[in-house]
């Protein structure tokens, strides 16, 4: 946790709100519990610094230290604990609400440790709960190194956003759910993004009941909103055109919203855009294959190309440091030694 300075943010302003079904009174009321106790003179974070200088942030989704260590030095600038990618990775399970909030909590310590260079993002799913559940959720993802999270609306148990049957929590639970998150965070470098999947519960009005829902929840203390699954470009402009503050965008592969450029989202008015399966999907592939090839064929010697060599991987695990520091240990004298 770094201290940093503080500044009273310009976030982007939404163009137009009055269509929108939505009672902002309620969020100004002084004992409202949808409005963060917490000055909303905000810090600013390592997330905001990065959208501020690249414009938009590209966020490959990781789910072990391993997978955390190779986006950093693929060179992306930050990074997201997925957690459909940690429910399959550590569970061997679908984003069914099946994780828990300590399991991502732990997994974040070890992948924020692989990755120190770059901040990443932590999947918080529904925070584990009511407002009071959220801010033990977040405590946690601070404390294990996480520069963020996403904080989603959907009722317990939770799917993937692009899976069907999903059902959300009344806006103005979720709304106190993150102004409990950002009194949770008060100093800490940590950005809070509020996601909404209120598109799929209705093809009429699930795009407007999101934008407004998007909309509240960042009056209660967001620094971002996610608009989870939009499905075409129309939709996509029409969120980058209507919702508050920095905007995320989420592409998955297979999933209902097109795939798009970095630069095409950031026309769309987005900042930034996660691409939380691209690396469990491609290792998923990778497994199925090799493992195929040395059930059918006894041995992996013609598939040698597809795999990384001995001295690729003890390269990504940087095992030449290791080496260095076990020859500087091993050759020093320790002070404290008594002489014999
Ligand atoms: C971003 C997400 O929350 C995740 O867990 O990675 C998922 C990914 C997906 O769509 O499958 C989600 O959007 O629900
Ligand atoms: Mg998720």
């Amino acid at each position: 946790m770094s201290t940093m300075t503080t500044i009273m943010l310009m976030p982007p302003k939404a163009t137009s709100l009055q269509h929108f079904n939505f009672k902002p009174s309620t969020l100004r009321s002084r004992s409202s519990p949808t409005k963060s106790s917490y000055p909303t003179v905000r810090m600013q974070t390592r997330f905001h610094r990065l959208i501020e200088d690249q414009g938009i942030v590209l966020m490959p989704g990781c789910y072990d230290a391993l997978s955390a260590a190779i986006v950093q030095q693929s060179g992306f600038t930050a990074g997201f604990i997925s957690g459909y990618a940690l429910s399959a990775s550590l569970l061997g399970k679908p984003d069914f609400g099946l994780l828990t909030p300590p399991e991502m909590a732990a997994t974040a310590r070890t992948v924020c440790a692989a990755a120190p260079m770059i901040p990443i993002i932590a999947d918080a799913d529904t925070g584990g709960g009511n407002a009071l559940n959220v801010q033990r959720t977040v405590r946690d993802l601070i404390a294990a190194g996480a520069a963020g999270c996403f904080l989603e609306d959907q009722a317990w148990p939770k799917k993937c956003g692009h899976m069907r049957g999903k059902q959300v929590i009344p806006a103005e639970e979720h709304a106190a759910k993150i102004a409990s998150a950002r009194d949770a965070i008060g100093d800490s470098d940590f950005f809070l993004v509020a996601r909404t999947d209120a598109r799929a519960t209705s093809a009429k009005t699930g795009l407007s009941d999101a934008i407004a829902r998007a909309n509240l929840y960042m009056e209660a203390g967001a620094d971002a909103c996610f608009v989870e699954a939009p499905r075409n470009d129309d939709e996509l402009k029409e969120i980058g055109r209507h919702t508050k503050g920095y905007r995320v965008c989420n592409m998955i592969e297979g999933g209902v919203t097109p795939l798009h450029t970095p630069e095409e989202l950031r026309a769309m008015g987005f900042h930034l855009i996660v691409h939380p399966l691209t690396a469990l999907y491609a290792s998923a592939r990778a497994l199925v294959d090799v493992l195929r090839t040395l059930k059918e064929n006894g041995t992996t010697r013609d598939h040698l190309h597809k795999m990384a060599t001995f001295e690729e991987f003890n390269q990504l695990v940087k095992l030449d440091s290791w080496f260095e520091l076990e020859a500087r240990y091993s050759n020093q004298k320790s002070p404290m030694r008594v002489k014999s």
